[in-house]
């Protein structure tokens, strides 16, 4: 649990808006996830936490500062994205979504769809195997985006407010269903939520991130052994890290609303 995985140095990000003017997205972001952790980023809306997950995970170069992330073992993709809209690719089957991250990482279509059968199959979709994503509920699309991500096998899953677009009842299965596939995995993960409960529920430790620019403000370590069990959530405990963690998120959201 020591070895940092992935490390951020004082991450800056611009970007030019279309009117021509200069959106500071991020600002002296400094972080350090280690091996196995489960860290959630919460903030305000736009304060930049999509920006900072994908300057992560490599999909977007900081204006300045650095990352650092450890090469992936086994072989592989260095981090997997999983995103709120699932981004399954409707002309493949259910098969070929789930060994699509293995595919691009230039592994055989035998090994890659033996992999992709295999987390079919723990996350409930072995039947849909040889279907087409327009078959699929919501909660189970996004069971199937997440099929994908564990299925490269990559050590680091960066996952962008993945529940966020499920109804209240089917989001609360999923986050019972990731904490019980992480317990057994312990991948390292770095996941965006506007859910506070989410978080603590989900993660090692939360960020607070504030308002556009977004720099971390604070951090809060998760007291509750694993496994987790759901039901700490009706806790005194929980309800008084949740108020704590809300009143930093509220000073950040009546910052921004000034
Ligand atoms: N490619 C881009 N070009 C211009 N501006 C961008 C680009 N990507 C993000 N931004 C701006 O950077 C800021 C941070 O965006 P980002 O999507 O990272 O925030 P966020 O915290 O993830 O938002 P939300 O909570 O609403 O999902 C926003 O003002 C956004 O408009």
């Amino acid at each position: 649990m020591t070895v940092p995985m992935l490390s951020a140095e004082d991450l800056g990000k611009f970007f030019l808006s279309g009117d021509g003017r200069v959106v500071r997205a991020l600002d002296g972001v400094s972080l350090t996830v280690r091996e196995g952790e489960f860290v959630c980023v919460v903030g305000p809306s736009g304060c930049g936490k999509s920006t900072l997950l994908r300057i992560l995970g490599g999909l977007e170069h900081p204006s300045s500062g650095r990352v650092e992330r450890r090469p992936g073992r086994p072989p592989g993709p260095s981090a997997s994205f999983v995103f709120q809209d699932f981004a399954v690719l409707p002309w493949l089957t259910v098969r070929s979504n789930a060994a699509f991250g293995l595919r691009m990482a230039g592994v055989r279509r035998r090994l890659a769809e033996q992999a992709a059968d295999e987390w079919l199959r723990r996350m409930d979709l072995a039947e849909f195997a040889d279907g087409y994503p327009d078959q699929l509920s919501g909660g189970m699309r996004q069971r199937l985006a997440l099929a994908r991500a564990f299925t490269t096998g990559s050590p680091v899953l960066l996952m962008d407010e993945p529940l966020g677009s499920l109804d209240p009842q089917t989001r609360r299965l999923m986050q019972e269903q990731l904490l019980t596939l992480w317990q057994e995995e312990r991948t390292t993960v770095v996941l965006v939520t506007h859910s506070i409960d989410e978080a603590i529920l989900l993660g090692d430790r939360v960020l607070v991130m504030s308002a556009r620019p977004g720099r971390l403000t604070d951090e809060f370590a998760v007291p509750f052994p694993r496994p987790r069990d759901p039901g700490i959530q009706d806790s005194p405990e929980f309800g008084r890290l949740r108020a704590r963690v809300w009143d930093e998120l509220r000073g950040q959201l009546t910052v921004h609303a000034r």
